[in-house]
């Protein structure tokens, strides 16, 4: 699913109105149908609606919807702020279509406000401003969105809580933003709602489908997308039914040290879980015991060394390597894995501690072979790009590193986001916070390296890896609760996760 800016949901709009012979007032009544909809669905006739109305059309939409509510008898208020004493057309109509329908509780606003009391039960309609908002919020505006957070009530807004912009935010006045507990996005998402930092604002998101022209939608140009699940299923690939477990790839995977042995355990049995037809894990002596009792069906490779990875190993015979869980940060370790990935020709996943060396040695990151994975989460990406103080900026940095290495970057958390080397950026929506426990990031680098040994391309292992990985989370979060999972169950629940993704295929 496409995620388009502010501009070109506009963009949109007029499209749509151009050739779907739709007219502009039409469109928005059907926005308010869905709106209202949405709304009765939740809190009946027993909740007083008050209405908080723009002078644009997301004042139009509000406007609208107080109509249908009122003529489906729910207690209705409405307040029109028209501060320059201008409406857009479409919202002009619509007030005068609620005073033809005989509703009374309109105060339109264009100096003094007196605010009503709200309480606990009322449900506020926010329909101040949508995507035409241009700069943040200040003077009576702001004033009035402090009002409505302050209040105890309930708060829906209108495809985009009033006053957050719909993908950069970083100059934006938070006080001065509506906190929603649900907002009712049209068509399609706002980057903004996929930040961690908005939640507060964004509350639950749902999309109203109000009919904008999929021709549009289909040739607009943009680097962010969801993905869906047909975009994942459509990639798997079938196994002959000839096939041996050479066709699958033989996977190295250079990880834990001691204390960390867990690491490498979870990622091997992830692999394993996800279809590679080998796996080999290169892990310093201490851990050889431990790793084969435990995976009995990955070869084990001793290092050199007692307690650490120390020296590279040859990769002739592999088809994919990944480095990094638990590896620690020893010296020599971070000289190893230097060594391990110059002139590593095979495709390669850096995790964990195998990028946190690029933390201190920065100056090697040009050693990272092309169309490498790189896994970060955002504390280990802000090692290496620097500290950010927002998630849009993280995301710019991140698409930064990217193009420099011309690598694949897993942006890791909730809606972990895969950026190519191109720019594009894929937004993983399956997982949810039980998989924000140790070990589930070694779970994610378990599978991508089985999807790059089974001769998936990097892309394809990225969003195939992300979505499996969450998927796999989602069922076990099913299971055994979002507090109690561990790392283990996700990887108990892969198989069921592959079986629901190449069943819908
Ligand atoms: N036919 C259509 O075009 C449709 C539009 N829709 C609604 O229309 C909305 C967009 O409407 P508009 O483009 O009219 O924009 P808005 O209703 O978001 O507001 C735009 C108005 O606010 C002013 N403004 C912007 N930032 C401001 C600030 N910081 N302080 C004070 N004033 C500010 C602008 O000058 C403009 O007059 C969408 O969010 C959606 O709710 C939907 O009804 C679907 C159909
Ligand atoms: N709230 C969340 N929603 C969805 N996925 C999450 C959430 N929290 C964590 N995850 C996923 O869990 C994994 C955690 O990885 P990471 O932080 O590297 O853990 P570890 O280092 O302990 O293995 C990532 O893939 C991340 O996307
Ligand atoms: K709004």
């Amino acid at each position: 699913m496409k995620i388009l800016s502010c501009t070109q949901q506009k963009e949109a709009d007029t499209y749509t109105i151009a050739h779907e012979s739709i007219s502009s007032i039409d469109l928005m009544e059907k926005a308010a149908t869905l709106i209202t909809e949405a709304i009765c669905k939740r809190w009946d006739k027993s909740h007083r609606i008050v209405v908080f109305a723009g002078a644009g059309n997301n004042g139009g939409d509000a406007v609208a919807v107080a109509r249908m509510l009122f003529q489906k008898n729910y207690d209705v208020e409405v307040y029109l702020f028209n501060i320059k004493g201008s409406l857009s057309e479409e919202c002009h109509t619509n007030v005068l279509r609620l005073a033809e329908c005989g509703f009374q509780k309109y105060t339109e606003v264009s100096t003094q406000f007196d605010p009503p009391k709200l309480t606990e039960h009322d449900i506020v309609i926010d329909g101040l401003f949508g995507s035409g908002l241009n700069k943040p919020l200040s003077g009576g505006f702001a004033a009035v969105v402090k009002y409505i957070n302050a209040a105890p009530s309930t708060v829906v807004s209108i495809d985009i809580p009033s006053g957050l912009m719909g993908e950069d935010n970083s100059y934006n006045i938070r006080q001065n933003i509506i906190q929603a507990d649900l907002t009712l996005s049209i068509q399609l998402p706002k980057l903004s709602f996929l930040f961690a930092e908005n939640e507060e604002f964004v509350g639950e998101w749902e999309l109203l489908d109000i009919g904008i022209s999929q021709t549009f939608i289909e040739e607009a140009q943009t680097p962010y997308l969801i993905t869906e699940p047909q975009d994942v299923t459509t990639l798997i690939k079938p196994r002959s039914r000839f096939a041996h477990k050479g066709n699958f790839g033989h996977a190295l995977l250079i990880a834990g040290s001691y204390g960390m042995a867990g690491a490498s355990i979870l990622a091997a049995k992830a692999c394993l879980r996800s279809g590679a037809g080998l796996l080999t894990v290169h892990a310093p002596v201490c851990n050889h015991n431990l790793i084969q009792t435990c995976v009995p069906e990955a070869l084990v490779q001793d290092d050199i060394h007692e307690h650490y990875f120390a020296e590279p190993v040859d990769i002739d015979s592999y088809q994919a390597i990944a480095i990094g869980p638990g590896l620690g940060q020893e010296e020599d370790t971070a000289l190893a894995t230097l060594e391990q990935i110059k002139n590593c020709y095979i495709p390669l996943i850096l995790d964990a501690d195998a990028l946190n060396i690029f933390g201190t040695h920065r100056n090697h990151l040009n050693k990272i072979p092309k169309r490498s994975i790189l896994t970060p989460h955002v504390k280990e990406l802000e090692r290496i790009v620097g500290r950010c103080s927002n998630s849009y900026e993280r995301l710019s940095k991140a698409k930064e590193l990217a193009n420099y290495l011309q690598c694949y970057i897993i942006l890791k958390g909730a809606w972990s986001t895969v950026i190519t080397p191109d720019g594009n950026c894929f937004f993983n929506p399956t997982g949810n916070p039980g998989m924000a426990t140790g070990g589930s990031g070694d779970v994610l680098t378990g599978i991508l390296t089985a999807l790059l040994a089974q001769g998936y391309t990097q892309e394809e292992s990225c969003k195939l890896g992300t979505y499996i990985h969450g998927l796999a989370g989602d069922i076990a979060s099913q299971r055994m609760g979002e507090i109690s999972m561990t790392a283990n169950d996700i990887i108990d629940a892969l198989p069921e996760a592959w079986k629901i993704i190449t069943k819908t295929k």
